[in-house]
């Protein structure tokens, strides 16, 4: 009866769509069907009869999550199921149940720029001293201890960790001056959902009884709360289906963990388990550069992945003379295709390891007028004015919100000064007020001369406005706040070029605004506006319609495909990320990150890296990334531009791989030769001979590559070089003789 649906399935994939009751754990490898497999199971559900309301998509991104409701839509037209982020299921189910957690339903969402700056307050006005540490680094643990489900009340610190007695102090009080705010953070919405659902055996039973079917995608990245919720709504009607790759687990950072796939087996014994082994996506030489360089985990099962998919060009690995060549050689290539008509713009992505690396690309694509999109979803919403503006919003949503008062009490400039506003918390401290009540009675604050009575009753009478009028769409509603309070016209009227640039956002943000009520319709809220603008994540912003070439994080890259990647900055410090120096644990999560790079290209992929980086205002002599000597070399065209200058000398082996049976077959990393202090040249065994005593046509042995023939020789010396042909598929390299264990044959 579904044979249309089931037809375009391998046997495989249909196994675990045609699965209904009962938990089911699809692990398998990138590209082979996994989100696919979710989409045609909901659309397998619903045609089965299963009531759309009874099905729950968990996702990591909204971007996925749409995109999964338009596939289920053109599969079952007009099926409302719920998909979403966990996250934004957590806050729509706390919504309902907010008293129960000790929170107002209108409760605001802290971002983290939000919770830190809560968090910053609430250290300088216990007066802690933080010592060495970071008001970041106790937010990190902080939100370690909510992702391990440990409250203020049960946490305790580790036996003599300073952190954790820092933490054991200040995290009640932040928890506290969140609560009193009427907020909560990323880590509280999930936090509190998993203790509401073990607490509530009630309404842990409704909500299990509602969603009787329940879909988690990218379930390698889940935490630990995660899974709890996971499951907590999984135990009447256990029919949790997961699918996850190990080797694309790159949240660890996030509290991802890995063992939740060796849980799941554990806490649901009978549970089916389906491979999916055919890769749809990409050639096979992409596939094999992508399995060779996993193989280097130490830390993970084997898979097997094959493709029917064209055997494909060799994966580039190119070596630039610095950041520039590269992005405008790339540009470039982009731009040939497209002017021969081989490509469109939307076909090709360039990742990076960080934002911070988009710019030179962005120039680049710019000065050949080709359209691009910068995916940072995260980072629009960051912004000050963008910040500013929605801080208003959230306080017209929830007055306690503290944190967005004292954004916009001075925003635009009112003539409240920091003296004031002080006053104003240490009154609002002493009656138990929110900032705003507190505004409201600035009257009564003997200090206050008359016009800062004055300008703090304006304030609040403004604010009223705008509450009363906080009726129509958001759009209206945003609107009215740019006008009202005057924030429009106080960046319109300034010299500064950059506060041009933030009109135009502030635009862009109108369109958002725009978008979100055409989107929902009847049901637009402020309230889902703004938990929909916390909760976004970078991938989001990627519009996937428009014919762009796209630029975005390797960590936003996750789940998608592209005919064309670009993988770019491959060098130590960066890929692998400087952090993950002495851990071998956060080593192999770089090396996953890579790998899920790779994995998303189609066709074409190239992987470069420039011997010289202007990053983080610095230019800085390079190393190459260790994971390109992981590489197969035999799927690789190694390309070296001539404007390198230590660079073509220098393709001979340095480091072995770790494991012996790679040895041969990988690519390894050109040896540094200027960036070394000077050493003793090292002669070639034999003792006698020197650099200068290689001549053109000698027959040579590599103790790796083998017998070869001196076709080049070039320089002097220590710096003479010598290119040899090994033949086959090997072909020619070049040394530099004094560093080279070549030998006479
Ligand atoms: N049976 C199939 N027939 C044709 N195309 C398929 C089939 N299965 C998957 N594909 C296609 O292969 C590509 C990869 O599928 P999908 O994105 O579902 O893989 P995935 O396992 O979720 O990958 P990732 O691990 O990267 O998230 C998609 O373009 C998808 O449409
Ligand atoms: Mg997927």
């Amino acid at each position: 009866m579904h044979d249309d649906l089931l037809a375009r399935l391998t046997p495989a994939q249909r196994e675990a769509v045609t699965h209904v009751e009962g938990p089911l754990l699809v692990l398998a490898g990138p590209g082979s069907g996994k989100t696919r497999v979710i989409t045609y199971r909901i659309a397998y559900l619903l045609r089965l009869g299963i009531p759309d309301t009874s099905i729950l998509g968990l996702t990591f991104t909204n971007k996925a999550a749409q995109e999964m409701q338009s596939r289920v839509q053109q599969l079952v037209p007009g099926a409302r199921v719920w998909l979403g982020t966990f996250h934004r299921f957590a806050a729509q189910t706390l919504r309902k149940y907010a008293n129960l957690v000790g929170l107002e339903s209108h409760f605001t969402i802290y971002d983290k720029d939000d919770s830190l700056r809560a968090l910053r307050s609430v250290i300088a006005d216990a007066r802690i001293d933080l010592g060495s540490y970071s008001p970041e680094a106790v937010a990190h643990a902080i939100s370690g201890a909510k992702s391990a489900l440990l409250t203020p009340q049960n946490y305790e610190p580790r036996d003599g960790s300073p952190l954790g007695e820092l933490v054991a102090r200040i995290y009640p009080l932040y928890q506290e001056r969140l609560r009193r705010s009427n907020a909560v953070d990323f880590d509280d919405l999930l936090m509190y959902l998993a203790l509401l659902l073990r607490q509530s055996p009630e309404i842990r039973h409704r909500l299990d009884a509602t969603y009787r079917f329940v879909m988690v995608d990218e379930y390698q990245d889940t935490n630990l709360v995660q899974y709890a919720i996971a499951r907590a709504i999984s135990v009447e009607y256990p029919n949790l289906a997961v699918t996850g790759d190990p080797d694309q687990s790159i949240y660890g950072w996030r509290g991802a963990n890995l063992n939740n796939i060796l849980e799941f087996e554990k806490d649901f014994p009978n549970v089916r388990v389906v491979r999916l082994e055919q890769n749809y996506r990409s050639t096979k030489r992409i596939l094999a550069v992508a399995a060779k360089l996993i193989a280097h985990n130490v830390r993970r099962k084997e898979k097997d992945l094959f493709t029917d998919n064209e055997e494909g060009r060799p994966v580039r690995l190119v070596t630039y003379a610095d950041n520039q060549e590269e992005a405008e050689d790339i540009a470039e290539q982009i731009a040939r295709a497209i002017q021969r008509g081989e490509r469109r713009p939307r076909d090709f992505a360039i990742f990076y390891r960080m934002n911070a690396l988009s710019r030179g690309f962005e120039i680049a694509l710019r000065e050949r007028g080709i359209p691009y999109q910068i995916v940072n979803g995260v980072e629009f919403f960051q912004r000050k004015e963008i910040k500013d503006v929605i801080a208003y919003l959230q306080l017209i949503n929830n007055p306690r919100d503290d944190v967005a008062f004292l954004r916009v009490i001075n925003t635009p400039p009112r003539s409240i000064g920091e003296t004031s506003v002080r006053r104003l918390r240490e009154f609002a401290a002493a009656h138990g007020l929110c900032l705003l009540e507190a505004a409201r009675r600035a009257d009564a604050i003997p200090e206050f001369s008359l016009r800062t009575m004055g300008a703090f009753r304006a304030f609040v009478n403004l604010y009223d406005r705008l509450v009363a009028a906080a009726q129509g769409s958001v759009e209206e509603l945003l609107g009215l706040v740019l006008t009202e309070t005057g924030y429009r016209e106080y960046l319109e009227r300034s010299q500064h070029m950059e506060d041009q640039e933030r009109l135009a956002n502030i635009e862009e943000l109108l369109t958002v605004a725009r978008q979100f009520d055409e989107r929902s319709g009847e049901a637009a809220s402020l309230e889902s506006f703004l938990e929909e603008t916390s909760l976004v994540s970078d991938t989001d912003a990627l519009d996937e319609s428009a014919d762009r070439v796209t630029l975005m994080t390797l960590h936003a890259s996750k789940g998608l495909e592209f005919p064309v990647v670009f993988l770019v900055a491959c060098e130590q410090g960066i890929l692998p990320h400087e952090r993950s120096r002495n851990d071998m644990d956060e080593l192999e999560e770089e090396r996953r990150l890579m790998f899920v790079g790779i994995t998303r290209a189609k066709q074409e992929l190239q992987i470069s890296m420039a011997e010289y980086r202007d990053f983080r205002g610095q230019r800085k002599l390079t190393i190459p990334s260790q994971f390109l000597m992981e590489l197969p070399r035999e799927h690789l065209e190694i390309i070296t531009s001539s404007r390198v200058a230590t660079r073509p000398a220098s393709w001979v082996g340095t480091s072995p791989a770790p494991q012996s049976v790679f040895r041969g077959s990988t690519w390894e990393a050109p040896r540094r030769t200027s960036a070394m202090p000077p050493s003793p040249p090292r002669r070639a065994q034999g003792g006698a001979l020197t650099p200068d005593d290689f001549v053109l046509n000698m027959s040579v042995v590599h103790p790796r590559y083998g017998v070869g023939r001196i076709v080049a020789l070039s320089g002097s010396g220590d710096a003479r070089k010598a290119t040899v042909d090994f033949g086959g598929a090997i072909g020619k390299m070049k040394f530099i003789l004094s560093q080279s264990p070549l030998r006479p044959k």
